[in-house]
């Protein structure tokens, strides 16, 4: 009998070691003007956009019928103005999609050397991307640079895909280009790909797809408990988590990271819980932020829900709608956690009346 997924598995793989290679490349190029600054004041730059590109197209030809809730549209770059950066986004897109990696992805998606694609081609294969999401069909989701701050300051960032089925995220495959192999050996091996299929467990792999690992959540105690959270304070309550630490006697500091390699590193028992609480009304969370994390955090025997105790919904359409945050953690501290939280949360209310 086939393992199911066994081939959005393979696939997913292939197109995050790819992109993986591609975002590396583009760091160590990058310059100035090729960061723009999105309506919403976040910047993006020519590596988030070629990755989309090649990996939606690797998707087009993998999975023709799958519609893609993709974090990047290609709008600016049709225009005028986007002519200089959407150049360069199709010579790197071109570059790695042209790349003659092993793992036989020519033979099965068609691409590898002599697959060069026309402008219009990218663009259109970045704008498939523009699916709405919803609660019925398969569907993939792509966040091409998770953590762009965090790229762009050679901190952490990560590659993310996940395979979305009826609202619930199936496949997940996270690559993470800077992040250690092991957490305490910085000048180690660096980099790597984190993998979960539903009901099939979580893995680590290398950076090249190889030596798959098994990981888990180990038990926490509480002088190892500490949190795992966003660098940036815009996109989570720093002074939330500080609170919800002293209530549960936490006594390490906590781990500031960007993009889902905090999910990663959790999964992997690298820290005990990620919180992200809501800085503030009206952002809401989109669903590319989370899907491959919080599938990766269940497969590794944690529990990943909002503040109000309940699994988050990645049938909204591109976001989780009403922002009420993510608690992940293992399955022996979620509870006494999202206790603290709603704790915080009361006292908080309270001191407002
Ligand atoms: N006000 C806000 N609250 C929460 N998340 C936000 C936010 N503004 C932006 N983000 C999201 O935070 C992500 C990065 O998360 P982190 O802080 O964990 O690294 C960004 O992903 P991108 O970098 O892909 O745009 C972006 O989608
Ligand atoms: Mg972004
Ligand atoms: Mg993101
Ligand atoms: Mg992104």
């Amino acid at each position: 009998m086939s393992v199911p997924l066994a081939a959005e598995k393979q696939f997913a793989v292939a197109a995050v070691r790819r992109a993986c290679l591609l975002t590396s490349f583009v760091f160590n190029k990058l310059v100035k003007n090729e960061t723009l600054v999105k309506g919403d004041k976040s910047p993006v730059t020519v590596g988030d956009f070629a990755t989309q590109a090649m990996v939606n197209t690797m998707l087009a030809r993998a999975f023709p019928d799958d519609p893609i809730v993709g974090e990047e549209d290609a709008s600016d770059l049709r225009a005028e103005s986007g002519t200089t950066v959407r150049e360069r986004i199709i010579e790197l897109a071109n570059d790695a999609l042209n790349a003659d990696l092993e793992l036989g992805d020519k033979a099965s998606w068609g691409i590898g050397p002599g697959s060069t694609q026309t402008t219009d081609a990218l663009l259109d294969a970045i704008d498939r991307g523009n699916f709405a999401g919803g609660r019925t069909g398969r569907m993939w989701t792509i966040d091409p640079i998770d953590g762009t701050k965090g790229f762009l300051r050679g901190g952490q960032y990560a590659v993310c895909l996940a395979l979305i089925v009826d609202g619930i995220v199936q496949v997940g495959v996270i690559g993470c280009p800077n992040l250690p192999a092991v957490w305490t050996q910085p000048r180690g091996d660096v980099g790597c790909i984190f993998v979960a299929v539903r009901g099939q467990g979580a893995q680590q792999l290398t950076l090249s797809g190889a030596s798959p690992t098994p990981i888990s959540i180990p038990l926490s105690t509480p002088g190892t408990l500490n949190f795992l959270e966003s660098v940036e304070a815009a996109h989570a309550d720093h002074g939330f988590n500080e609170r919800v630490s002293k209530l549960l006697g936490i006594i390490c500091e906590p781990t500031r990271m960007d993009s889902q390699a905090k999910y990663c590193c959790l999964a992997r028992g690298d820290g005990g819980a990620y919180l992200r609480m809501p800085t503030g009304v009206g952002y809401k969370e989109k669903i590319w932020d989370h899907a491959p994390g919080s599938l990766l955090i269940e497969e590794a025997d944690g529990i990943v829900t909002d503040s109000r105790g309940q699994s988050l919904d990645f049938g909204l359409g591109r976001t989780l709608g009403e922002n009420y945050g993510v608690i992940a953690a293992g399955k022996d501290v979620h509870a006494k956690i999202l206790a603290a939280v709603q704790q915080a949360n009361t006292e908080i209310a309270n001191a407002k009346t």
